[in-house]
């Protein structure tokens, strides 16, 4: 997906919070953004996720189902953690009996299956946040958005949801995450930008191991969405991925109509 000249303020005589944001979310990447507090991270994510429309600009291209964890969970809900769950399972169009397997099953991943009977109001904060992390992950999300989210969970359920978002990044969905630990996920991550005087501008590109796919297409074909090439000597294109991508990426190649064809895989130093 992707955001083009966007901007967002808060009523006609208000300051811009945000303004001329252009940025490129492609699928299976893992994008963090960074700032200090009240630049603007939070309403980017919420533009990101679909919560908030731009008062300018043009968000385009959603994948279809989006996971939110938002800074502030709304937990003083009349339900208890599995109800909710199940609930917001249904919403996502599951049938009953899937609702419930998906709630159980979340809880369980994120340690709270204990507090699955509590009602939402009584959580601790942490158990809360388990139950926010839960919700986001529930229906397998192309688009998934943290604001925070690993704030107030223990360390087991850090290092699960660490797991959870490369799960989701390896099987094609795009998540975008702010964190205030400058180790969450580093080194993981394919892009990483800071906001700035409400813009926003590239910290660096990603840390991790690169991998180059020199990719031969049909006359005429055109790349999968998301990717940017050079044209490589001899012919065809060469594409430069984070290793965690390069089977998205491979798989979208191999599987495209009509298929492209691979010379070569390279993992840069
Ligand atoms: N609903 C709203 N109505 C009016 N102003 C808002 C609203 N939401 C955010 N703002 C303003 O937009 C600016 C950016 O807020 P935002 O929460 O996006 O920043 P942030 O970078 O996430 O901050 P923090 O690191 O403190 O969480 C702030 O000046 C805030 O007051």
């Amino acid at each position: 997906m992707n955001l083009t000249g966007v901007g967002r303020r808060y009523g006609r005589r208000r300051p811009w919070v945000l303004r001329g944001i252009t940025l490129e979310l492609p699928r299976g990447a893992l994008v963090r953004l960074e700032g200090g507090n009240g630049g603007g991270k939070s309403t980017l994510l919420r533009l990101v996720a679909g919560i908030e429309a731009p008062t300018e600009g043009r968000v385009g291209g959603r994948p279809p189902r989006t996971g939110y964890v938002p800074e502030r969970f709304p937990a003083a809900l009349p339900l208890t953690a599995a109800d909710y769950l199940t609930h917001l399972g249904r919403v996502h169009g599951l049938p009953r009996a899937e609702a419930v397997r998906r709630a159980a099953d979340r809880l369980e991943r994120f340690g709270a299956a204990a507090y699955a009977r509590t009602p939402m109001a009584e959580l601790s904060k942490g158990s809360s946040q388990k139950v926010a992390v839960a919700q986001a992950l529930l229906a397998e999300p192309g688009l998934l958005v943290l604001d925070e989210a690993w704030t107030g969970l223990d360390a087991s359920a850090r290092a699960e949801l660490d797991r959870a978002v490369v799960e989701r990044t390896a099987a094609g969905g795009t998540v975008v995450f702010v964190d205030h630990d400058p180790r969450r996920l580093a080194g993981v991550a394919d892009a990483h930008h800071r906001l700035a005087g409400g813009a926003l501008v590239p910290v660096s590109a990603a840390a991790g191991p690169r991998v180059r796919i020199h990719a031969v297409g049909p006359p005429g074909c055109a790349l999968p969405p998301d990717l940017a090439a050079s044209p490589a000597p001899g012919g065809g294109v060469l594409l430069t991925v984070g290793a965690e991508r390069s089977d998205v990426v491979l798989h979208d190649l191999l599987t495209a109509r009509p298929p492209w064809h691979i010379r070569a895989v390279e993992e840069l130093p």
